[in-house]
């Protein structure tokens, strides 16, 4: 209460109050001061109208007593002067004057009352207190109005300072308040927005789903609602603000509004409501969350949500007796870029291969970076391999295309694991894991391409971790065997050389081919150890029939891509043939293209140095992988082993428009030898001599053998080769 009154000027205690009683009669003074301090009040007096003004100046007076015909200076001029002053006094007219243009005179100048003399003492006392009471109510109205006043602008301040948009809509929807926010939020003059309805600044999208929300809030009584939505607003990088709007129903009864006709009803009058902008905040959202589930450097799905994607399109698929595959892929050169451009180089290649990996796709298909230089790829509703096969040839090819990187010119390859539902999986991680060994066994051989997941590939873990297991026992178990299949010069039908190929005589299962485990030891790294061993008993073996007198035999071994891209794979293999007293002479190596190609620039310099020490250099499956010519010229290299499928796609002897053509005559321009492998038919073999291919390996001359056999056969051989 006290509080309340602060404001109010309550100084007026009408009996304590301060009168000023100016007249220039002196005596008339004196009896009227008399009588007012009689009567409990402070009373001065002024003697002439400029005494009272020099009195008023310096002292405030509750009332004055005013005489208005004063010789000096007149009673009208004394009231001019608080006017002037602004002297917020009240002024009873005490005069012997009753003419009425000065009594109105007096009274416009805002004299309250007027008192004519000679006065009746009870009726001035009761005209001062009347007079004193009057101000008393007036001041304290005025302090009232200030107090009022203040507190609006305080709430208007709150309310236009709010960092919301605050409004208020009628029953109808339309706006009958707006604050000064959504000038600055959404850019409107709030005048353009009052009495316009909501819907006019609610994005399009976003109507329906208000109109829901104003509704209900209407309809469900007292109930506070909250929606987001995008608020339309004035310039265009505003135009996708999001707000969360808070919206309530007013009552009639609220307080400050106007009472409905029945007070005792309750009445909807309209809906309250506040827009706070929370752009910022659902950007952040919507960051986080991309960044939980895309990989930033190429902005496609993740891991996390390559899985997700795939566990909902196994469910459809199971559903609808429908088909799926899933891809692994692998970029084949990926490293050598990385390291020897760096790593932005790198992040940029990524970025082109992601951009051209989603080009070649459909809509609903899923790419995803896995990892690295991982993608998986999920290509819902294919029901038949052709079809997975065609994607992967698409991809294939459009990744052999090279990439520019600033000055650079770079190619890489891909190798892509095929894992089609359901035959190679029914789950998740089923999928994935399978597409993922099938990728390997493309790897496994060191060059770009596809192979579908096949049960052949070791289905499950368990199976893979058992012949890894077994894998690695078996070279102390000396369960492995080299074979050797003889290379023959097709004009003599002599031996000049072998290939050295693995078997693996597993306990259990008998004979297993290197196609069936040399994947999994590439994988696993354990084919380093296998490919010494290899290595080891090969030129152990081969060195006995030399030293029998074969000395020009040549031994032709298969090297690996983890073994060639060892940093001491020069050391190893010199360290080796020393070992065994091997002749460098009688060593080919034989290296896939993408071998080669993962680092070409270290590779030079391995193969240079090998090649000085009279080691020969085959490229083995030549026209399969990279197929450029780019790099044969500055590489080393001796032979050129055409690909066993170039030589089945030869039908007859005149058999025109063969790939071998073209391979045969391109090594004869590079002045190289050329090997045609998988020979199985007179016709081929006929064929490649016609083109003068001279080196032939294939089924047709006999499988790869075990060393006792191969060399009776190797005897035999230089036996005629005698006779
Ligand atoms: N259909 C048909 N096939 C024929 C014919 N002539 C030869 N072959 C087979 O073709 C493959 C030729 O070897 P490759 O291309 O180097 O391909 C080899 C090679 O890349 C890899 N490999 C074999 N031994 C080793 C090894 O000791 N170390 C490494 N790193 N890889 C090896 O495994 C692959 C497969 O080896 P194999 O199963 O022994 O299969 C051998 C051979 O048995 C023919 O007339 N018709």
């Amino acid at each position: 209460m006290k509080a309340e009154n602060r404001d109010i000027d309550l100084s007026i205690n009408i009996n304590k109050a301060r009168l000023l009683v100016v007249d220039d009669e002196e005596r008339l003074l004196t009896s009227l001061q008399e009588l007012l301090i009689a009567n409990n009040y402070q009373a001065d007096i002024a003697l002439g109208g400029k005494n009272a003004c020099v009195k008023l100046a310096k002292q405030q007076y509750d009332l004055v007593l005013l005489d208005l015909r004063m010789g000096d200076f007149s009673g009208h001029q004394v009231m001019d002067f608080m006017s002037e002053r602004q002297i917020d006094t009240a002024t009873i007219v005490v005069s012997g004057e009753s003419s009425f243009s000065a009594v109105s005179k007096a009274l416009r100048r805002g004299a309250y009352d007027y008192l004519k003399k000679p006065y009746v003492p009870e009726e001035l006392l009761a005209t001062v207190d009347n007079a004193l009471q009057k101000k008393l109510l007036e001041k304290a109205h005025n302090a009232m109005q200030v107090r009022l006043k203040k507190s609006e602008e305080l709430h208007r301040y709150i309310v236009n300072s709010s960092p919301d948009i605050v409004f208020m809509l009628d029953r109808e929807g339309r706006f009958t308040f707006i604050n000064n926010k959504v000038e600055s939020v959404l850019g409107y003059h709030k005048r353009e927005l009052l009495g316009q309805h909501y819907g006019a600044i609610i994005n399009d999208k976003d109507v329906e789903r208000a109109s829901y929300i104003f509704k209900d809030s209407e309809q469900s009584g007292r109930t506070t609602r909250t929606i987001e939505l995008h608020l339309k607003s004035r310039g265009e990088n505003r135009a996708q603000r999001f707000f969360e709007v808070t919206v309530f129903p007013i009552e009639s009864t609220a307080p400050g509004l106007k009472s409905a006709p029945d007070s005792s009803l309750k009445q909807l009058i309209g809906t309250y409501g506040t827009a706070r902008d929370i752009t910022e905040r659902k950007e952040a959202e919507e960051f986080i969350n991309f960044q939980a589930y895309h990989d930033l450097l190429t902005r496609l799905p993740n891991r996390a949500l390559f899985k997700d994607r795939l566990s909902l399109a196994i469910t459809h698929a199971k559903r609808n007796t429908q088909g799926l595959a899933v891809m692994f892929l692998d970029l084949d050169r990926f490293k050598v870029v990385n390291d020897t451009l760096g790593h932005a180089m790198g992040d940029r290649l990524l970025q082109s291969v992601s951009m051209r990996l989603e080009n070649c796709l459909r809509e609903g298909d899923t790419l995803s970076r896995f990892g690295g230089d991982e993608f998986t790829l999920l290509l819902p509703d294919i029901s038949s391999k052709e079809d997975a096969r065609k994607i992967a040839r698409k991809v294939i090819n459009v990744l052999k295309e090279p990439f520019i990187l600033g000055e650079h010119e770079v190619f890489v390859g891909v190798s892509v694991g095929i894992a089609m539902y359901d035959e190679a999986g029914t789950n998740v991680e089923q999928l994935i894991q399978n597409a993922d060994i099938a990728m390997y066994h493309v790897k496994g051989r060191g060059k770009d391409g596809y192979q579908f997941y096949s049960d052949t590939m070791n289905v499950t873990s368990s199976n893979r971790l058992k012949i890894e297991r077994d894998m690695r026992n078996a070279l102390d178990n000396k369960e492995f065997r080299v074979y050797y299949q003889p290379q023959i010069n097709a004009a003599t039908g002599g031996i000049i050389g072998v290939e050295a190929l693995i078997r693996w005589h597993h306990p259990e299962r008998g004979i297993i081919y290197p196609s069936e485990f040399i994947p999994l030891a590439e994988e696993t790294k354990l084919i380093v150890d296998i490919s010494e061993w290899v290595l080891k008993t090969a030129c152990a073996e081969v060195k006995s029939w030399i030293d029998a007198g074969h000395s020009d035999i040549r031994l032709a071994v298969n090297f690996s891509p983890s073994q060639v891209e060892h940093p001491r794979f020069v050391n190893m293999l010199f360290k080796q043939l020393k070992e065994y007293n091997f002749p460098p002479e009688n060593l080919e190596i034989e290296l896939t293209e993408n071998v080669i190609m993962n680092d070409l620039e270290h590779m030079i310099q391995k193969l240079s140095k090998l090649a000085d020490h009279g080691i020969t250099i085959a490229i083995d499956d030549f026209g399969t992988g990279y197929s450029s010519l780019n790099y044969l010229h500055k590489l080393p290299i001796h032979t050129l082993k055409v690909d066993q499928s170039f030589v089945h796609d030869i039908q007859n002897a005149d058999n025109e428009a063969c790939i071998v053509n073209a391979i045969v005559a391109m090594a004869h321009g590079l002045k190289l030898n050329i090997v045609a492998e998988g020979v199985e038919t007179a016709n081929q073999l006929e064929y490649l001599k016609s083109l003068g291919c001279h080196e032939i390996q294939g089924f047709f001359f006999g499988k790869a053998r075990p060393a006792d056999e191969t060399i009776l056969l190797i005897n035999s051989s230089a036996h005629s080769k005698a006779s």
